[in-house]
């Protein structure tokens, strides 16, 4: 047990893989023992790989529980079985992608996404959040992204889902500092998870009915294979931002956004340079169809040329 004062108790949503398994066993291996990990899942079948990758923790400082984001009742009966209700630090991570053209894309897969990513975490923060303000204290972490702050090519809904959470936890941010709880985004850029093998799965067998030739080609022979360059140059690890989000949390102020990759600084940087966001929409229509094979090369000279001279801060994992 941590010396000095009461474990924490985290809780995480979305705990079978990637960003969310990792969280919860970089904070449940803490070395002193300052948290108690409630590690959450939908389906509690998909818990051995975060069993194994926890070890000796598990029964320890890490405990599972069943918990559907999409669900009134789930979200309920969770909060409801941990002791006291008393949850210190809220890690909303659940989420799913969604790409490909709007015009293939059924408005029920739509709303599947805004579900899962905006009324998930909505309905996470409308449950705890009311016991944190009465102990005027606690910390809401959300999994952002670096798409809930720049719109990218063909992933249209996905990026609206996230700008939703922006604006929702813009103005929570404002009230909740009155009682004394924090809110802070964890904003990272591509991530190699499952999130990336499942979207580029969806893509190879869809058909994308609706759509026209051409917009059917620029998506597959044009951002697909960009994307996957930018996947492979400039993506982080789920432990890189694992460590990211344990940084946001121990720190005595932390900072409402956290952008995790450099890389990604000029894609704000240019939006707040230019209010007529021309420069946005010309620089990816140039970076996409026109730099091809050199995309992430010139993303790197533009986030030298960024870091350097407007002195934009990211959070690292070292
Ligand atoms: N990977 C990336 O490039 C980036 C990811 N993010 C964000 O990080 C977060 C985690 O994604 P990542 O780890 O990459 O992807 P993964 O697909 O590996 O993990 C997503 C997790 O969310 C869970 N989940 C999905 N729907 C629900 C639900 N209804 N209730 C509870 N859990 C659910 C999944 O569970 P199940 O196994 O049951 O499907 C899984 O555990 C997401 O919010 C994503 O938007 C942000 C920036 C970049
Ligand atoms: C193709 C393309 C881009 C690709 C960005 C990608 C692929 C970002 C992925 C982010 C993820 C996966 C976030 C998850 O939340 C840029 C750099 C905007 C430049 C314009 C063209």
């Amino acid at each position: 047990m941590a010396s000095g004062g009461e474990q924490k108790v985290v809780l995480i949503t979305g705990c079978s893989s990637g960003i969310g398994l990792r969280i919860a066993v970089l904070l449940a291996r803490d070395e002193l023992k300052r948290y108690h990990v409630i590690a959450t899942m939908r389906d509690l079948r998909k818990k051995d790989r975060l069993v194994e990758a926890a070890g000796d923790t598990y029964g320890q400082t890490l405990t599972l529980l069943s918990l559907d984001v999409c669900s009134d009742d789930s979200v309920r009966k969770c909060i409801d079985s941990v002791k006291d209700r008393h949850i210190d630090i809220l890690i909303n991570n659940a989420g799913v992608g969604l790409l490909g053209p709007v015009e293939s894309i059924s408005m029920d897969e739509m709303k599947k996404v805004f579900e899962t990513n905006f009324f998930g975490t909505v309905r996470m923060i409308k449950e705890v959040m009311p016991d944190m303000k009465k102990r005027r204290a606690g910390h809401i972490i959300v999994m952002s992204s670096v798409m809930g702050l720049q719109g990218v090519v063909f992933n249209d809904v996905y990026t609206a889902s996230k700008f939703a959470i922006e604006g929702f936890c813009e103005s929570m941010a404002v009230q909740l500092l009155k009682f004394n709880v924090k809110l802070s985004l964890i904003e990272p850029g591509p991530v190699h998870t499952e999130f990336e093998t499942k979207m580029m799965e969806e893509v190879a067998k869809m058909e994308y009915p609706g759509a026209d030739a051409d917009t059917v080609r620029y998506f597959k022979d044009v951002y697909i294979p960009s994307s996957i360059d930018i996947f492979e140059a400039l993506g982080q690890t789920p432990e890189d931002i694992a460590k990211c989000t344990k940084k946001v949390i121990e720190s005595s102020r932390p900072r409402f956004r956290n952008l995790t990759n450099s890389l990604y600084t000029p894609i704000v940087a240019m939006k707040y340079a230019d209010e007529s966001g021309g420069l946005s929409v010309h620089t990816f229509y140039n970076l996409l169809f026109n730099f091809g094979s050199l995309m992430h090369i010139t993303m790197s000279i533009l986030k030298c040329l960024t870091c350097s001279c407007l002195r934009r801060r990211t959070i690292s994992p070292d």
